[in-house]
């Protein structure tokens, strides 16, 4: 079996005392897959150094998996990571144009640190290493290692949406963009929705031709293009939940809500994840039912992301404003609607708390997949499950369609869902758990990793014939 190498911006390595916190999705779908499959980690360390240059690595083994991260100075870490990622790729790719901020500076940045990169990675690549990178943070990494000679089959997963061809090109460099995509031998997304819209963007912007079955022919390179949903560690992840009843935090939530039904949000805090549009359906729900006061809270467990990017800073101030207003208005002196949280919890914890929600609220505006709606299913109790609100923007709606889909920006609509999941009888409630559970269980994090790879490893002869003869 081919070494993995494995290149995301970030990279948990685990601590010297064991265990890391890693709060994001790809972090913690990665950390499972590189345990099972052995290789190398490589990416962005996290911390910022004073240093001028990224020049050296820090190499370290724990088990199967070499972790190699550099640091980065702080010029690095705003035009790359700050800037051009999250400030111009993140809103881009999520429809939010009102958000994105262009500037030169930070596009010359973003493509300077991934020039860094590849001449840190090359040297540490073997022959017949699989290469993996993800994540719009790195697009340009596969141009630069072909630039440095390295030959390798090089796969890239883009873990969050692809935005229609008129999104895209509002971006000034949308071509290099795509460009970069085109140094893959393999593009992956989360969805169809996803590779709808890549195909739109690369045929109707004239950046490549459309061979077939995924494949297309860009810049002289031909490369494949498909949908991989990612899942979730689905057996630990049960195993988890049923072990969270003895957890420290879930006693104090469970003994501190008396007999109160709880709510569960959990999202980093970002405009995407459609937070105070969540608080708004919640408030409007407890306002429509009369019964909710008192016996009914919202618990959002929402950890601080990217402070240092304007627009989260404000909507920062923005949710906690909301969150006071709402619990002014419709609190008692026995009573918090909803339980504030902005602290990253550990995933038994979080396990624990799922599974004593009677309801999950999963409604971002726009999101790649989503894995708490996946581990809020998983950590559920079969006899007795809870029920899943989840918005159709979510990648993980294509999937988990026993949900009570939602469209977070209708208020009114989403108020109902809750009402709708709160009240649900058993019968219905074990109903669309059963139809969900499967497909979690089944295409967990392993069988995404698996599908992903098997997938990178073949070469062109898996073009089809018709599309080979058009190339000639
Ligand atoms: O590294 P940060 O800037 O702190 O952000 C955390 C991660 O957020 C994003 O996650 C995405 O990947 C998930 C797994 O595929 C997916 O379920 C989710 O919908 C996406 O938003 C981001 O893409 C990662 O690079 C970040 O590390
Ligand atoms: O306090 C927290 C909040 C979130 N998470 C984890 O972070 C991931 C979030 O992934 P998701 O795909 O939902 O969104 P992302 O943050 O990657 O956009 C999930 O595995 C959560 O369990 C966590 O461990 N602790």
């Amino acid at each position: 079996m081919a070494r993995l190498v494995v290149v995301s911006n970030r990279v948990p390595v685990p601590s010297a005392k064991g265990g890391t916190a890693a709060a994001g999705g790809l972090a913690v779908a990665l950390e499972a897959a590189l345990r099972s499959h052995g290789g190398l980690w490589f990416g962005w360390s996290g911390k910022t150094s004073t240093d001028r240059e990224i020049e050296w690595l820090e190499i370290r083994d724990f088990g199967n998996v070499t972790y190699a991260v550099a640091d980065l100075n702080r010029r690095d870490v705003d035009e790359y990571y700050t800037g051009f990622a999250n400030r111009a790729l993140w809103p881009l790719c999520h429809y939010r144009l009102d958000l994105t901020d262009f500037s030169r500076k930070d596009m010359a940045g973003y493509f300077r640190v991934n020039r860094s990169f590849a001449r840190l990675l090359a040297p540490l690549i073997r022959p017949d290493d699989l290469v993996w990178v993800h994540d719009y943070h790195l697009i340009p990494l596969a141009a630069e290692l072909r630039h440095m000679g390295v030959k390798n089959r090089i796969g890239y997963f883009h873990h969050i949406p692809w935005p229609p061809a008129d999104v895209l090109s509002t971006l000034p460099v949308a071509d290099t963009i795509m460009r970069g995509l085109a140094a893959y031998d393999l593009v992956g997304f989360q969805t169809s929705y996803d590779v709808e819209n890549f195909t739109g963007c690369m045929v109707r912007e004239g950046f490549g031709r459309a061979l077939g079955n995924g494949w297309f022919e860009s810049y002289g390179h031909r490369f494949q293009a498909g949908a991989f949903p990612i899942g979730i560690d689905t057996e630990s992840f049960v195993e988890m939940a049923v072990e969270g009843a003895k957890n420290p935090i879930v006693k104090r939530t469970r003994e501190s809500l008396h007999d109160c039904d709880l709510v569960i949000g959990v999202d980093r805090l970002d405009y995407s994840k459609g937070i105070g549009q969540r608080i708004e359906a919640f408030s409007r729900f407890c306002e429509m039912s009369p019964s909710a006061k008192g016996q009914v809270t919202l618990l959002q467990i929402t950890p601080k992301s990217r402070s240092d990017v304007p627009e989260y800073a404000t909507m920062q101030r923005d949710v906690a404003e909301l969150t006071g207003r709402v619990n002014g208005a419709l609190g008692d002196v026995d009573w918090t609607p909803i339980r504030y949280v902005n602290k990253t919890m550990n995933r038994n914890a979080l396990a624990g708390l799922y599974r004593i929600a009677k309801a999950g609220l999963v409604t971002p505006l726009r999101d790649g997949m989503n894995l708490v709606a996946k581990e809020y299913i998983a950590a559920q109790d079969p006899n007795d499950p809870g029920v899943l609100v989840l918005s159709r923007f979510a990648g993980a709606a294509r999937e988990l369609d026993g949900a009570l889909i939602v469209n977070p920006y209708d208020i009114e609509a989403t108020a109902n869902a809750i009402g709708r999941a709160i009240s649900m009888p058993v019968e219905a409630r074990r109903e669309r758990f059963q139809s969900m559970f499967p497909k979690i269980r089944d295409h967990d994090v392993s069988w995404w990793c698996r599908t992903f790879l098997d997938a990178l490893s073949q070469d062109e002869s898996a073009i089809p014939t018709e599309a080979v003869r058009l190339l000639k």
